[in-house]
């Protein structure tokens, strides 16, 4: 198996600038790795840090101890590092990240938010806007809201727009904060189907996942966050 992703001795502690500089030690040694075609499922109880992981892993946080290491081909780039240029680079080719929620830019059409990423990889705007309505169709985002700009929709629309957008690239790694949290059971189960299958691809996936059922369907493994707290 080809490892993607390895964290080792990996550690955040919050500093509460508002407050004093109050610290919050959140985790310390974290240790997993990520291998290709594996859906890694992160598990325990609120506020573990299950979230700051899949933060520092994107690099929306830094981490303040350890490394983070994307391994690109016969590179190996650390997270907790790199320059914001280089964390960004990766983030373009490598990582893929779905949040709890979409945060659409404003008068952006749907087809366009969920294009995105592949027109950022250089991908012609024709075939980036099919593959884009492909996933749209399958995830059964009613058609007539394909040309409107997200902001408006439902929670579930703007969910399956969210999800649509970090599965519509091929990135060799797929991070996903509860993806499925506002979906019914017939849309979650598209979903499921949708990970399965970038999971037998060969897409290195980590994972949040509340949803018991789901869970089980998609993981191959579990990390217990509860382990690393500090
Ligand atoms: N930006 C931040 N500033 C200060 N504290 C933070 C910040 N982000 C997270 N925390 C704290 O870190 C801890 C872990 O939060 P995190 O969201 O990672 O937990 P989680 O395991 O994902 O929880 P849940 O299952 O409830 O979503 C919490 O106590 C939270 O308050």
């Amino acid at each position: 198996m080809t490892m993607r992703l390895c964290l080792s001795g990996v550690g955040k502690t919050f500093t509460m600038h508002l407050r004093g500089g109050v610290e919050l030690p959140v985790l310390r040694n974290v240790e997993f790795a990520v291998s290709a075609g594996e859906c890694v499922v992160l598990t325990g109880p609120s506020g573990a840090g299950k979230s700051t992981i899949l933060r520092m892993i994107y690099g929306n946080y830094l981490a303040d101890a350890g490394q983070i290491l994307v391994v690109d081909g016969d590179t190996i780039v650390d997270i907790a590092s790199a320059p914001p240029r280089r964390i960004r680079d990766i983030r373009r080719r490598m990582i893929s990240y779905v949040s709890q929620f979409l945060r659409a830019v404003p008068r952006v059409p749907a087809i366009d938010v969920v294009a995105e990423p592949l027109r950022e990889r250089g991908r012609p705007a024709d075939e980036a806007r099919d593959r884009a309505a492909a996933l749209l169709q399958r995830l059964n985002l009613p058609e007539r809201l394909w040309s409107l700009p997200p902001a408006t929709f439902s929670g579930g629309e703007q969910q399956r727009v969210n999800i649509a957008r970090g599965l519509v690239s091929d990135h060799p790694i797929l991070i996903l904060d509860e993806p499925t949290a506002s979906l019914d059971a017939a849309n979650r189960d598209i979903v499921a189907e949708l990970i399965e299958e970038r999971r037998d691809s060969g897409a290195a996936l980590l994972g949040i996942f509340h949803d018991a059922t789901m869970r089980r369907r998609v993981a191959t493994r579990a990390v217990d966050v509860g382990a690393f707290a500090a």
